[in-house]
């Protein structure tokens, strides 16, 4: 039997996708040409954004080879436009005079980006972020040169606008809305947004009306209806996306906001089909990957004349933001009305938000801020509709129970681990056990797991490692620090080891950076190596640090900054207080707040009476800021409680007077509890300390933050000497082996707590010399607002002069 002839109109990510559901269910059923206006094979259009930020390269995000097409037998006209579709006589022509017939035609023009019709939009360096010509452009002009404007503010925008800073750029983004990302956000989420763009660098023209671009030739500034003009060498456009759809509308096909289909992507013309960006179904036209490939799904079938049950229904859209440092996701429904009700937790500290909109007992949305770890677990809570009447807001949001698991083992199979590809757990078990896969690149090549945004990666890596046991070698699929490098933590501290390095560009230099400045992730992580490492010779290098611990306090929203004196294991006195209720008066403290920690935080100061506060208050740092030893957090104890056998306070102020001011990976917290009531919730910190008859127990790895975690017993211990010097060698093993920003609860996960114990306990060798460490770490440490205040220069230029690069975390 003769094979049907299908042409394909567009040669992008839903179209060829489609091509590739079709050769599943029916390879041999069609003579397939495929027209495509870019004189590119298809590539992975989403991954635009990842080259632009220096994080991959052109060539690596091909998704079909030009061999691919000839394997398949396809015919591949690139360059080649389709300008009219006769629907009567089933013939297409080309912008080249081709005239070609066809028995199906599917038409995935996709989008064009939508340019503001603004005076001078058509001058040089005015450009959209939709294909590889436009990355290029960019990339060039970055070389020539420096002041970009990005106008939009929307996923686009902002991912356009940290890839133009990546490019040495300074860049503009000018939104015309009160708040970024306004689609996908809510105005908590969107300021917390915007903060942290800020701190990378990023300038903001919010609620500005573009009014014209100015330049004989090129482009030279951009002038507002409300505002200043601003300068600008490049402008990109990124406030939009359109349909598609002329071709089709001018050869007769009905047409909308896109080409109106039905459940199975049929158009009004026979055998014309549409898929993707440019296509309309149910009213809704889509911009993301996720629901052009469930189009696509269905479209084969029907087209191979298969089983397409009840065709395609719709999506429930979710996005993730695809900027590095910033951990953003969307789905659903975010914004608050009377049908809905909402779970929400907000920690500025940890700049951490989280909100999960429910209607009638079901998700209907979330917003997630910061830790997004839990977007695929809500996902699954929204697809499939799942009653959450009976689960409390905590778990929820800790995701720790029956509905929502935690690890991938105790996942079920049907749960989606590709949100873009929809792949689930189950496809990707069968897949590896069935056709003997061991790496993440073999998985995506079978399954399409992982193919278009990335980010379900490692989890993809977490499958095969849960599937394989020992036989998946993760180490081959090492993770870098940072787009900066190829190396992982690991290897940058032995490297620092091994060639004896000493300062941060030169570690840059001699590990050959990509980026000669390094980003806000690798500089505060080979700053804390090199401490870590050097720790009496190394002199911290404070442009390095994030905002906070720069500034030795904590910024808050509205540009104030957070005191937190220390309360040696939460015990003050009188004159303390007097102070510090002196100091709130003077300076007009608008809030005093009992922190968890056991100790007072005084909010709302101003940046330029920070150090005045300090030197008022005469007490050393709280450290509330920094990735070091912030509290011990002690019961009442023997003293007054009835129940207390031991001496809590008293140890709980050794152990804060002996580790105070040390930097760790992370935050650690501590408490200590004289008996297993555990007043002081010592079972949910970094190390906590439980007394029982006649000794100390000692556990590790607890977290009472966003992700819940059970401390374990280390160890039982018979005095206070032991518990302090057990503290050390735990410590110092955190210390030299966990990445930075990994809290104790992720590192014990990682490197077993058998393993700790066998190093820190067993091997009396390896703790003495672990202690001795300590100990020299110890050594060096200073008073920072002590030091602060006692220095000029230091105090004028964090506290008097506009700070240059603030990174933040
Ligand atoms: C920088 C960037 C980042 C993105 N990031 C994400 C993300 O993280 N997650 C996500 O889900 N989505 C993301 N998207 C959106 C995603 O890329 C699109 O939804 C997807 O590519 C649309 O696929 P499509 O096939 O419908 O259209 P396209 O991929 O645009 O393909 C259409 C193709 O048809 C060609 N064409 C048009 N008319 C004709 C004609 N008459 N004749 C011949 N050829 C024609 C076009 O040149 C184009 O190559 C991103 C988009 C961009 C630009
Ligand atoms: N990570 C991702 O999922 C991702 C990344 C990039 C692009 N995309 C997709 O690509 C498509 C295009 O993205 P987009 O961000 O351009 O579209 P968008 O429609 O999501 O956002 C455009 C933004 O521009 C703003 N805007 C509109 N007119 C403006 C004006 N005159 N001045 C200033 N701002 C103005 C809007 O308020 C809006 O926030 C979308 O479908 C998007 O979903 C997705
Ligand atoms: S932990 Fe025990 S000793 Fe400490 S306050 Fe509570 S009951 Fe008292
Ligand atoms: S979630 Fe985007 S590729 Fe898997």
């Amino acid at each position: 039997m003769s094979k049907r002839k299908l042409i394909l109109i567009g040669n992008g990510m839903a179209g060829v996708r489609c091509l590739e559901e079709i050769l599943k269910e029916d390879p041999e059923k069609f003579e397939i040409t495929v027209f495509g206006r870019e004189s590119h094979p298809n590539y992975n259009r989403l991954m635009l954004s990842s080259v632009l930020q220096g994080d991959t390269s052109i060539d690596d995000i091909v998704l079909n080879s030009y061999e691919w097409y000839e394997r398949n037998n396809i015919t591949l006209c690139t360059g080649e436009t389709v300008t009219v579709i006769q629907t009567e006589k089933k013939t297409i022509q080309t912008d080249k005079g081709k005239s070609m017939a066809y028995d199906d035609l599917i038409i995935a023009t996709g989008s064009n980006p939508f340019m503001l019709p603004l005076p001078g939009a058509d001058k040089e360096g005015v450009i959209a972020f939709r294909d590889i010509k436009d990355c290029e452009t960019m990339i060039q002009s970055s070389e020539k040169y420096k002041k970009a404007v990005v106008i939009g503010g929307g996923l686009l925008g902002l991912e356009a606008a940290r890839g133009l800073l990546n490019l040495g750029m300074d860049v503009d983004v000018v939104h015309i809305m009160d708040h970024l990302m306004e689609r996908q956000l809510d105005v908590t989420a969107s300021t917390m947004l915007q903060a942290e763009l800020e701190n990378q660098g990023m300038n903001f023209l919010m609620n500005h009306h573009t009014e014209a671009i100015i330049g004989s030739g090129r482009v030279k500034k951009v002038t507002f209806r409300n505002g200043k003009p601003v300068k600008a060498d490049l402008v990109v456009m990124a406030v939009g996306i359109k349909p598609n759809v002329g071709m089709a509308a001018d050869s007769g096909i009905e047409t909308n906001r896109g080409i109106v289909v039905n459940d199975y992507m049929e158009t009004s013309a026979p055998d014309v089909y549409a898929v993707g960006e440019c296509a309309e179904h149910r009213e809704m036209v889509y911009g993301l990957v996720a629901p052009l490939y469930e189009q696509g799904k269905v479209l084969a079938k029907r087209i191979c004349e298969k089983e397409t049950g009840k065709g395609y229904e719709g999506s429930i859209l979710s996005t993730k933001l695809k900027v590095s440092g910033v951990d953003v996701f969307s789905a659903g429904e975010f914004v608050d009305d009377p049908t809905v009700r909402a779970v929400r937790i907000q920690d500025d500290f940890e700049k951490i938000y989280k909100k999960i909109v429910i209607r009638d007992n079901k998700i209907v949305g979330a917003v997630l801020f910061g830790d997004t770890s839990e977007s695929r677990n809500l996902l699954n809570l929204i697809h499939n509709e799942i009653d959450v009447s009976d689960m409390s807001q905590v778990n929820i949001l800790q995701t720790n129970d029956d509905n929502t698991p935690n690890t991938v083992a105790e996942m079920s199979d049907s749960e989606t681990i590709c949100g873009c590809n929809g792949v689930s757990k189950g496809d990707i078990v069968s897949a590896i056990q069935n056709d003997k896969l061991t790496s993440v690149t073999q998985v995506r090549d079978c399954t399409n797991a992982s193919r278009s945004c990335g980010t379900c990666k490692g989890l993809v890596g977490e499958i095969l490692e849960y599937t394989l046991g020992d036989d998946y070698d993760s180490a081959s699929e090492k993770e870098s620090v940072c787009s900066c490098t190829t190396l992982t933590h690991e290897e940058v501290v032995y490297e620092i080891r091994a060639k004896g390095l000493s300062h941060t560009r030169e570690v840059m230099n001699v590990l050959d950076w990509q980026e000669e400045e390094g980003c806000s992730k690798c500089r505060p992580a080979i700053n804390y190596y090199l401490g870590m490492v050097n720790p009496i010779d190394y002199e911290d290098e404070k442009e390095s640090r994030f905002v906070n611990e720069r500034m030795h306090a904590n910024i808050q929203k509205d540009g104030t900054y957070s005191v937190v004196p220390r309360m040696y294991g939460g015990v003050t006195n009188a004159k303390d207080l007097r102070r510090i209720a002196d100091v709130a008066d003077k300076y007009e403290v608008p809030l005093l707040k009992i922190t968890g920690g056991q100790r007072i935080d005084l909010l709302g100061i101003k940046k330029e009476d920070v150090p005045n506060v300090w030197k008022d208050l005469d007490m050393p740092s709280g450290y509330a800021y920094g990735k070091a030893i912030r509290t011990v957090k002690t019961c009442v104890g023997e003293d007054f409680c009835r129940f207390g056998t031991q001496d809590s306070i008293g140890l709980g102020i050794a152990i804060e007077k002996k580790f105070e001011k040390l930097n760790t990976p992370h935050k650690v917290k501590m408490g200590v509890s004289a008996c297993p009531r555990n007043c002081a919730e010592s079972s949910i910190k970094d190390v906590g300390v439980i007394g029982v008859e006649g000794a100390w127990e000692i556990y590790v790895g607890g977290n009472g933050g966003s992700s819940l975690r059970a401390a374990e017993l280390l160890c039982s211990v018979s005095s206070d000497e032991k518990v302090l010097e057990t503290i050390a060698a735990y410590l110092q093993y955190y210390r030299e082996t966990a990445q930075y920003l990994e809290r104790t609860s992720h590192w014990i996960e990682r490197v077993g707590l058998e393993n700790v114990k066998a190093v820190i306990l067993e091997n009396t060798q390896e703790r003495t010399e672990l202690i001795e460490r300590m100990e020299i770490a110890l050594t060096n440490l200073k008073e920072p607002w002590q030091d602060i205040i006692s220095d000029y220069k230091k105090k004028h230029d964090l506290f008097e002069e506009k700070a240059l690069t603030m990174i933040d975390n």
